[in-house]
């Protein structure tokens, strides 16, 4: 058998193995002390995260896990796993061989050296890197390409390597966030009221100092709103799961969609583009705590639009981004 020509390696962020304290709190003290997630002086850090954070939210966030927990587990790791089997199939339909797809996390498991040893297994010499974050930032893709550069870091040779950066305004990717939004309103009797794309934000600081990220999202909003004809007073963008006291991108999601209850506005429909696929992020807090907000506040309906997760739209679209990035090989 010759070997393959390339493997994929999806990347996602990471999720607890369980949905319990013990185990989020695992989760969270690897995420955390990234530096490309808290950039903080470390000793002081240290000292917080261990001292405060790690007693404190991991009860908390547990009883947020426990609310969206499926039978295959964390709903991040068993869409990842449904993305990686669509993906195999389509290229290998596309190529007529088989290319090897295999799904790593940042952080926990499967971790980037586990599933890049599984790719050398399987004869694989060249590896297409696919972050599954459209949006670039120093907090989500340049924490793949670190992790990914340590899980190397005692390897004797390296495989040949590309990355993708990002994808924000690819068409296939502004095509099914499109399509998917089309298809809820026809399914959920029409367009009503305003559209809000909500993006996981990130300290201000951070996009002070270079990080393209609130570019990246302003473009693929405006992108979204132009292919569906939206009027600029239809919609809005803005920035949810803030962490720690430090401002982050504004507007905020969660003030936004109280003062538009209190304002009259009756029915939002609500879209993550950043995720990939559905999370905590968008089951427990856009679902559930952003709900509230809107119809505490006086909103009357509230409709979440699902991630792309495995929709054929989606994977079509990772199939041209690996065809495009993979040519040659
Ligand atoms: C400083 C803290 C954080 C930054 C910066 C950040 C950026 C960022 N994160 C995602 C995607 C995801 N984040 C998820 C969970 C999550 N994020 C943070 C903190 C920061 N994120 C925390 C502490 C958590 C865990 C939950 C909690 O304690 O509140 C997830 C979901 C994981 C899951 O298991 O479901 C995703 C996905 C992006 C895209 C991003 C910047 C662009
Ligand atoms: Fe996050
Ligand atoms: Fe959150």
């Amino acid at each position: 058998m010759p070997p393959p020509r390339f493997g994929v390696l999806l990347v996602n962020l990471g999720t607890p193995e369980a949905p319990t304290a013990e185990a989020v709190r695992r989760y969270l003290g690897e995420f955390l002390w990234d530096k490309r997630v808290v950039d903080a002086p470390r000793p002081l850090w240290w000292l917080i995260l261990h001292g405060v954070i790690l007693r404190l939210r991991p009860g908390r966030v547990a009883k947020g896990y426990q609310a969206v927990w499926t039978d295959e587990g964390s709903p991040l790791l068993a869409i990842g796993r449904r993305q990686q089997c669509a993906l195999a199939a389509a290229l290998e339909h596309h190529y007529g061989e088989a290319i090897p797809v295999e799904l790593a996390m940042t952080y926990g498991s499967p971790s980037l050296r586990e599933s890049g040893l599984r790719l050398r297994d399987a004869g694989v010499e060249r590896i297409l890197v696919l972050p599954l974050y459209p949006q670039f930032s120093r907090s989500t893709t340049a924490a793949v390409f670190d992790g990914l550069a340590r899980a190397l870091a005692s390897c004797p040779h390296l495989p040949e390597l590309r990355f993708v950066r990002d994808y924000h305004d690819h068409p296939a990717y502004i095509g099914a966030l499109a399509t998917s939004i089309r298809q809820h309103w026809e399914a959920n009797g029409g367009e009503q009221g305003k559209l809000m794309l909500s993006y996981h934000g990130i300290p201000k600081r951070y996009a002070e100092q270079g990080d393209p990220y609130p570019r990246h999202c302003e473009t693929t909003s405006r992108l979204v709103a132009e292919t569906l004809g939206l009027a600029d007073d239809d919609w809005l963008m803005s920035y949810q799961s803030r962490f720690g006291r430090e401002e982050w991108l504004k507007p905020y999601t969660d003030e936004t969609l109280k003062a538009w209850g209190r304002e009259g506005v009756e029915h939002v429909d609500i879209i993550s583009p950043a995720f990939a696929a559905d999370c905590l992020e968008t089951l427990e807090e856009l679902e559930v705590e952003n709900r509230d907000n809107f119809l505490g506040a006086g909103g009357k309906t509230y409709r979440y639009i699902p991630a792309l997760n495995d929709r054929a739209e989606h994977i079509d679209m990772l199939v041209q981004l690996v065809e495009q990035h993979a040519k040659g090989w």
